[in-house]
């Protein structure tokens, strides 16, 4: 799914400054993007105005076509969207390999739902989320409770969830954040893998960053850069003379 914001700005109640100002972007089907930026400078409200948690006050946003502010066509982009969120939202009290599989829930049949209820999941993503799993270092561990497992952890189950429904859009918002050096390589590769899936991905960390062949960096709520080539300088001009919002 390609997405077009175009002049989209957004603010919060209690703010003077807006969270987003005069924001116009297109990335196109397929395409993988990060949203790269200080703390505060609007990473997760541009995420969330794609999924429509946050409508902005002006502009308009398209997602594959549809607008996400109208409740019709956001649950349409939903179903072909998967979302790693920053501090997850997984169900608590399943085990980890449940969890792994609920993005697909709305494609399942009896039997499946079954297998569910049963604590397996369903046969035809065994294969699948064992080798995700795997890649993500957290085989061992697809039958524990989520409540047990670290916030690590759970960040790369809730990858594996995202990326096993084949999503036609992925949005990951610091997917690597709490993760060592190589997990968070691993994670990395696997939002890389996505091959014709439309990625945007947020993320602090420059290495991450350059690993992706279109970088868009924020500060204060404004594109500062959209490019690919990002140099020591560019990256300082990012970061530099960083506001704290009021
Ligand atoms: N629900 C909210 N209510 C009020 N202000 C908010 C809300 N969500 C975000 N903001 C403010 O909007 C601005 C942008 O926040 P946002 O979370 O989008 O930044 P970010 O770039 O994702 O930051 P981080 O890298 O720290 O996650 C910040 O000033 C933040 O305090």
């Amino acid at each position: 799914m390609n997405i077009e914001l175009t002049g989209v700005s957004a603010s919060f109640a209690d703010r003077d400054v807006p969270a987003l100002d005069d924001i116009s972007l297109t990335i196109d089907q397929g395409e993988h993007v990060v949203l790269l930026g200080p703390s505060g400078s609007g990473k997760t409200t541009l995420l969330r105005c794609i999924l429509g948690a946050v409508v902005p006050q002006t502009g308009a946003i398209r997602v594959g076509g549809l607008n996400p502010a109208l409740p019709s066509e956001l649950r349409a982009i939903r179903r072909k969207t998967g979302v790693v969120r920053q501090g997850n939202d997984l169900v608590l009290g399943l085990r980890a390999q449940t969890n792994a599989v609920l993005g697909t829930a709305p494609t399942w049949g009896m039997r499946e739902w079954a297998a569910v209820l049963r604590g397996s999941i369903p046969s035809r993503y065994q294969e699948r989320v064992h080798a995700l799993a795997e890649t993500q270092g957290i085989r061992a561990l697809l039958r524990a409770r989520v409540e047990h497992l670290s916030g690590g952890q759970r960040q790369r189950v809730a990858l594996v969830r995202a990326v096993l429904a084949e999503p036609q859009l992925l949005l990951a918002d610091e997917p690597t954040s709490g993760l060592d050096p190589v997990t968070s390589q691993a994670a990395v590769d696997t939002l890389r893998e996505a091959d014709g899936v439309t990625v945007v991905v947020s993320t602090h960390d420059l290495t991450i960053a350059r690993q992706f062949p279109r970088i868009v960096a924020l500060r204060g709520g404004r594109v500062c850069y959209d490019g690919g080539e990002l140099t020591e300088r560019d990256a300082e001009e990012i970061y530099q003379g960083t506001a704290v919002s009021a």
